[in-house]
């Protein structure tokens, strides 16, 4: 599978973002996206998730047959999309049912991103990092190649970010893709870095 973007362009609020932004993901490879606040990291991953429309540019999915792009990714953002109200379980069930190409069952996931011991509380209880961690598990009920991540550090302590970068290494393993924003490093295996700056987008390294 393929991702590729070029030249593309954002305007929001009617000013213009970011524009030039040019890169290629293949199959196991990881795209990590910096850059100041407001330089449109988040808005670059609202494109690629298909909430956005691109003011220029393309966005061109490959290699995976009659499936869209849309229906090959999975979108976390800094809005955790869980219901309060229901248990983790419970969320992850409706995930899994909703998203289909069912993966781990719910109480996998769970204990993968270590909450096992949480799964029957309503979410609305858990901490602000454990309800991150919910989110993330979400990643893992269904199987979709592509992940974007928007600051999937976020609210994590250093044991939970360790898992993390494993759960993320283990999907590039599989051919798995992932792009994702942050302020600070993931400590991925030789990522592609892209740098978000006002109307432009430098390529700082890429793994030849
Ligand atoms: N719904 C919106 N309408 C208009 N402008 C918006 C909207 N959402 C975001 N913006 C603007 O788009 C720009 C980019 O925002 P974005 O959230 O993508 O930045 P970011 O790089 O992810 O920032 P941060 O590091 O703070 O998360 C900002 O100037 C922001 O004010």
């Amino acid at each position: 599978m393929r991702l590729s973007v070029n030249n593309l362009a954002c305007d929001r609020g009617g000013r213009r973002i970011f524009e030039g932004v040019s890169f290629t993901l293949l199959s196991g490879e990881a795209l990590v996206i910096t850059g100041r606040n407001g330089a449109g990291k988040s808005t670059l991953l609202e494109l690629l998730a298909g909430r956005l429309h691109p003011a220029g540019g393309k966005i061109i999915w490959e290699g995976a047959g009659e499936r869209s792009l849309t229906e090959c990714l999975h979108y976390v953002g800094h809005r955790d999309a869980l219901k309060s109200a229901l248990t983790a379980q419970e969320n992850l069930d409706f995930a899994r049912d909703f998203l289909g190409n069912p993966a781990l069952s719910p109480a996998e996931a769970l204990e993968a991103v270590g909450l096992a011991h949480a799964a029957r509380l309503p979410v609305g209880y858990l901490s602000a990092g454990q309800r991150h961690r919910v989110a993330l598990a979400r990643l893992l009920v269904a199987h979709r190649p592509l992940w974007l991540l928007d600051e999937p550090t976020s609210a994590l302590d250093a044991a939970s970010q360790e898992t993390l970068r494993q759960l993320l290494e283990n999907h590039r393993a599989q051919g798995g893709m992932i792009a994702a924003t942050t302020h600070s490093p993931l400590f991925l295996s030789e990522p592609k870095e892209i740098r978000i700056e006002r109307q432009s987008a430098r390529i700082e390294r890429e793994v030849p």
